[in-house]
């Protein structure tokens, strides 16, 4: 009697222990196999006789992932229907046949009703039958589950025909290999040791026209798939580009979170001073971050976080209040408002209820209108049901319906957040985020010239250097052009000891350095030679060292250091930042301008460098000849080898080692010192990481 149902287990493992290897020996045994991090997917679809299965069996073992082949599951299939003697273009024959059928995939093996028929499904008869199988509808529904399966939980390197258009149309990395048809006849002659090549052909085209005809999920090419010809490739060939794809698709998938935070949408809340935006923006994010006093435009200038809302990140940039004919400090934080709208991805305009629409909310409106910018209207202080009525007299902005919340209650925020939702960009809409201006942070203790250097640097005074105590209590970023190149400068609010102002003020100060560090590329860390360094240097430098950005020292007040100080400053700066021997210095007065000039050229070099990036093949080369010289060490019984090289990422540069096992910090500062010798990597901390191997391979 018929079963009722097919069970198909693939449970395929990257070690292949008694598969016959065809032409090519692999290239790794399994307890090498160096291990790509988290589970990746890879698609190789391609005509017979293309090279998938040599490929996707040695890619698989160069990167520690399980091998799925899925013409194996077809081709068992195919031994069942002709074993049980139905008709292969029968497809409810094929259909039960197949329902009644186990059919496993073990170590590189095909079983078929716990029998290895791993070479028989290999032979002329199933070939012949297999493509007539596979063409039916029912017969790959019972097959898809277990595909998909094989790769849910560790990712792996499939191969077939529809991997990419249909099975794993969400892979990491799809591939479509191909090659001429004379040149796979040539190949299957070698593999099968026959000569009758154009008899070989035949059955290859026949082959192509059947899998690429048949209606359901025919053999095509996915439409985001690289197309590999191999023609005129060797095998080694084909599996190293195919494995530096995958390693660079890994590597590009976004580590560093500020990478990440700069692809997150903007949504720029505006309004004029008072109507309550910094209450909302503390509402949207839940905590008591913006800075919210009962005075117009207390919030000086724009502030960046991140918010999140059913699931979904953005950033909530937070501004100053908007007046008209400001003048002076007042002047300023409107063009950082007006810098926050050209910016944004959506506007949230903010209006007061209670006072309905003013002259200066009209003239807001008027510009909203013209900018091209979504915005969302908001009627503020709408505390209660009779209140909603007062909406309705903002219809006269032009910016369609006002949402109505009270930020103080949190009545109606939630609704709001859902229109924003819907107004944003999704991340398929977005660009990726490539940052080609440099983000420099002046960073120093309070007191330390970095209101002065920056003015410098810019040739006259652009920061915002009012009178006004705190008035750098918030991050302002200015983009400035200095002799024709363009640079944004993040200019950071000072570190006050820790109790002057209160502790909240203080951790205020801390957080908004560290997301001043974060959000830039490069750090001017500045401090005042003339006087020891103390706690607040090493605490900016603590954050540094966190942050792993591009970094000059500047040494300021220079013409206030004696001979004695130079000395001690020289031992206090090795100390200090022994972690980063790396960094170039500049000694400058900024208050007489005096060693200005080198600051920009080094600056500019450590931009050039942040955004190094080394060709793989030279880094496999490097690191092969610095093994060559300092061997590397055993771990335990094995000898540790390092299979593959590569820089995955720039800005900052990180590079990953595939290695059999963990490899010593003291041989990848080792590597780092050989990296820095042949590449100009000065000002920039380099990341070296190992992935050894998962522990599913160990096993
Ligand atoms: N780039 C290449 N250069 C030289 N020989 C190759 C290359 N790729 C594959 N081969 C050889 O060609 C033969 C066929 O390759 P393989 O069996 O991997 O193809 P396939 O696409 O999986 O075929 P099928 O779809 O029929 O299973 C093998 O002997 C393999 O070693
Ligand atoms: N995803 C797949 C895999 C295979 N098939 C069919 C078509 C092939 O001719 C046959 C054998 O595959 P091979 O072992 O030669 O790769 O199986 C398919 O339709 N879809």
């Amino acid at each position: 009697m018929r079963g009722s149902c097919v069970r198909v287990l693939y449970q395929e493992t990257s070690a292949v222990p008694d598969v016959p290897d065809d032409v090519v020996p692999p290239t790794a045994s399994t307890a090498d196999a160096p291990a790509v991090v988290g589970a990746v997917v890879v698609a190789i679809d391609g005509p017979a006789g293309s090279g998938k299965s040599s490929v996707a069996r040695r890619v698989a073992e160069r990167l520690g992932l399980p091998h799925v082949d899925t013409g194996a599951l077809y081709r068992a299939a195919t031994l069942a229907v002709l074993r049980a003697g139905a008709d292969p273009t029968d497809e409810a024959d094929c259909a039960a046949v197949v329902a009644d059928t186990v059919l496993e995939r073990h170590a590189g093996r095909t079983l078929l009703d716990g029998e290895d028929v791993e070479d028989e499904i290999r032979g002329p008869d199933v070939t012949a039958s297999v493509s007539a199988v596979s063409a039916h509808a029912a017969v790959r529904d019972a097959l898809l589950a277990a595909q998909r399966g094989a790769v849910a939980e560790e990712g792996g390197v499939v191969e077939g025909r529809d991997i990419g258009s249909v099975v794993l149309p969400d892979a990491d990395v799809k591939v479509f290999l191909t090659a001429s048809v004379r040149e796979r006849a040539r190949r299957r002659a070698a593999q099968l040791g026959r000569d009758d090549l154009e008899d070989l052909e035949r059955e290859i085209v026949a082959r192509d026209t059947a899998d690429g005809g048949r209606e359901v999920a025919p053999m095509q090419v996915a439409e985001d798939a690289w197309v590999l010809d191999s023609s005129e490739l060797d095998l080694d060939a084909v599996v190293a580009s195919v494995v530096e794809r995958v390693v660079e698709q890994v590597a590009a998938r976004p580590r560093d979170p500020l990478r990440a935070r700069r692809a997150l949408p903007r949504v720029a809340v505006v309004g004029r001073p008072n109507v309550g935006k910094s209450t909302l923006v503390n509402r949207i994010l839940g905590a008591r971050v913006a800075i919210v006093e009962e005075k117009p435009g207390v919030t000086r200038d724009r502030t960046e976080h991140p918010a999140e809302w059913l699931g979904r990140h953005f950033l909530v940039v937070d501004t100053g209040g908007w007046e008209h004919q400001a003048e002076g400090m007042a002047a300023r934080i409107v063009d950082q408002a007006e810098a926050a709208v050209a910016a944004a991805d959506l506007v949230v305009f903010v209006v007061d209820a209670t006072v309905g629409a003013l002259e200066d909310d009209e003239r807001y409106a008027r510009l909203l209108r013209r900018s091209r910018v979504p915005v969302l209207l908001v009627a503020n202080k709408v505390d209660n049901d009779r209140q909603e009525a007062l909406v309705h007299e903002l219809y006269g902005l032009g910016l369609g319906a006002a949402h109505p919340v009270s930020a103080r209650h949190g009545r109606g925020v939630g609704d709001l957040l859902d229109e924003v939702l819907a107004a944003l960009p999704t991340a398929a809409d977005q660009a990726p985020a490539v940052s080609t201006v440099p983000r420099v942070a002046i960073v120093g203790k309070p007191n330390v010239g970095k209101s002065s250097l920056f003015n410098r640097l810019l040739g006259e005074e652009r920061s915002i250097v009012d009178s006004v105590a705190h008035t750098t209590r918030d991050a302002v970023d200015t983009m400035a052009e200095i002799d024709g190149e363009p640079w944004v400068f993040v200019d950071t609010a000072g570190m006050r000891r820790r109790y002057r102002h209160g502790e909240e003020t203080e951790l205020y100060s801390v957080d908004r350095t560290r997301a001043a560090i974060e959000s830039a590329d490069l750090v001017l860390f500045l401090l005042d030679a003339s006087e020891p360094l103390g706690e607040q240097d090493q605490r900016l430098a603590a954050l540094l060292r966190e942050a792993g950005r591009g970094v000059v020292l500047v040494c300021n007040k220079w013409d206030l250091v004696d001979e004695d100080r130079r000395l001690d400053l020289e031992k206090e700066l090795d100390r200090l930042l022994s972690f980063a021997a790396w960094a170039p210095r500049v000694n400058i007065s900024a208050a007489s301008g005096r060693g200005l000039r080198r600051l920009l050229p080094q600056l500019r070099t450590v931009w050039d460098n942040y955004r190094r990036r080394v060709p793989t093949r030279e880094v496999n080369r490097l690191v092969e000849e610095a093994v060559a010289r300092h061997p590397l060490p055993r771990q335990g019984q094995k000898n540790l080898k390092i299979r593959y090289a590569t820089q995955a990422e720039v800005a900052p540069p990180r590079f990953l080692l595939f290695a059999n096992g963990r490899l010593p910090a003291s041989y990848r500062r080792y590597l780092e010192r050989e990296l820095r010798e042949r590449h100009d990597f000065t000002g920039v901390p380099l990341t070296i990481e190992d992935r050894p191997p998962s522990p599913r391979q160990r096993r």
